[in-house]
Parts: C-alpha cells; sequence; structure tokens
C-alpha cells in the first residue's frame, strides 16, 4: 500500500476506472531516483498543479489523485503551502506584504523539505510557480527567485491551469476563498498573466512546465492528467 496523504487512503477500494488498462506500475521510482544528482537535493519525481487562486487545484488533485490510485501508481499527497513546519510560518508571512524575501525563501524552504523528504513521486498543490507570481508581484526579482528555486525544479513537471479572467472570476464566486496579502490585491487579470510569464520563462529555461485549458469539466480534465502522469511514470520505468 503507498504512503497516501492521510484522509484519501479509503479511495484506494474505490471505483475502477479507464486507468485500469494500464499496467501496473509500483513504486518503480524508488531505484531509479534514489541516488543524489542534484547537488544535495534528492530528485524523486514532482508532479505539480498551479495556477491562480480559485481554479480548482484541490478539487483536481483529489479526482487526479483517486484515478493515480486505481492504477497502482505510488505517490503521496503534498501542498507547498500546508507542509508541516512551514505551513504556520507561510500563511502568517502571507497575510502581510511587508517580508517578501521572508516569504520567498519560507515557500523555498517548505520546497526544499519537501524534495529532501520525498521517497516517491509527489502530487503536488502549487510548488516553484506560485513563487514567480506572488513574490514577483510583491517586488522580489525574478533573478534572485530562480537562483533559489532552481534545485527544487529538476525533476519536476508542473500543470499549470489557464483560464480567463471572466471564467476565473466564475469560478471564484463559486466557493469560498480564503482571504490573504496576495487575493486581497492581485487583480483576476494581472494573476493570470503572472501565471502565463512564469510559465513562459521556466518553459525558456528547459523546464516542464505545461500550461492546461481549465476550461474543461473537472473529471475530464483530471482523467486527462492522471492519465498523461501514468503514462510519464511508465516512460520513466521503462
Ligand atoms: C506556494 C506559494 C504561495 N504563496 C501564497 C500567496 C497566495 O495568495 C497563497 C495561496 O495559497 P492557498 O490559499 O493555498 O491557495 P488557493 O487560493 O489556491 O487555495 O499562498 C506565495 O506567496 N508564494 C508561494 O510560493
Amino acid at each position: 500500500m503507498p504512503r497516501f496523504h492521510p484522509g484519501i487512503e479509503h479511495l484506494a477500494s474505490g471505483q475502477r476506472g479507464s486507468l485500469d488498462r494500464a499496467p501496473k506500475i509500483l513504486r518503480i521510482f524508488q531505484s531509479m531516483f534514489s541516488h543524489d544528482s542534484n547537488g544535495g537535493v534528492a530528485s524523486f519525481p514532482i508532479v505539480a498543479l498551479e495556477g491562480p487562486s480559485g481554479i480548482g487545484k484541490s478539487r483536481l488533485l483529489d479526482l487526479i489523485s483517486e484515478d493515480l490510485i486505481r492504477a497502482d501508481v505510488a505517490f503521496d499527497r503534498c501542498s507547498n503551502n500546508d507542509s508541516g513546519r512551514w505551513s504556520a510560518v507561510i500563511r502568517d508571512l502571507a497575510g502581510a506584504g511587508d517580508r517578501p524575501f521572508t516569504l520567498a525563501l519560507a515557500a523555498a524552504a517548505a520546497r526544499a523539505e519537501l524534495r529532501e523528504g520525498a521517497r516517491q513521486l509527489q502530487l503536488c498543490d502549487r510548488f516553484v510557480v506560485s513563487t514567480f507570481v506572488y513574490q514577483r508581484f510583491a517586488g522580489v526579482p525574478i533573478d534572485y527567485l530562480y537562483d533559489v528555486n532552481r534545485p527544487f525544479l529538476k525533476g519536476s513537471t508542473t500543470f499549470v491551469l489557464r483560464l480567463g479572467s471572466e471564467a476565473l472570476e466564475e469560478r471564484r464566486r463559486s466557493r469560498p476563498r480564503k482571504s490573504d496579502w496576495f487575493k486581497d490585491r492581485i487583480g483576476t487579470g494581472e494573476e493570470i498573466e503572472l501565471y502565463d510569464e512564469a510559465a513562459a520563462f521556466l518553459r525558456t529555461q528547459g523546464h516542464d512546465v505545461r500550461v492546461v485549458d481549465a476550461t474543461l469539466d473537472a473529471m475530464t480534465l483530471s482523467r486527462q492528467l492522471a492519465a498523461e502522469i501514468a503514462a510519464m511514470v511508465q516512460r520513466n520505468s521503462s
């Protein structure tokens, strides 16, 4: 039984879906990625879902998790913001705009610990791309952000969910949203634009960042993403 994020173990016995037909993929990364070839940062793969606040990352991650469990892909769920000891620090710092470098480093520290603590594939809610949006908005230079985060991008694949302003605002209206310094200040269009720029920048640097049309319904999109992740896992194992 893989180590799952607390609370989703029960999904392992759920309905079987289309990914059933995929070959069984079990703990294959253990042997492939266990050596440290990344300057001190262990490189178990990280697959992250990114995108503006309220676009629907959590729901998609739940659905993707269900599909991956059905396909016997071993993984842990993780979250950049709600990551162990860093969670309270990050949330506290994101409540004000007065310590942008501290927050940049706290969010990067959480990523470092996710990386160094990983023992299998990590399915992550937010990862490096977020910092190129929010810390950049708060005035931290892009080169600094890249220098600090570059080691954690190796072996990571990020799907950046994208919606136009109107669709995103409508989606936000349909669900409750926590407030913080950024959410109270970044305009919807600006947040989308910063994500576009972040994705383009990281792709130019050679990182695996894929922009995904989030207008599709969650069920269809999650099936597609889970199949893509399972195929990646399979490719890396053969
Ligand atoms: C991951 C990350 C988050 N944040 C902060 C800014 C965002 O307003 C906030 C979003 O966190 P969260 O409330 O978890 O996101 P969502 O709106 O998707 O539920 O976290 C950063 O400033 N830098 C980062 O690198």
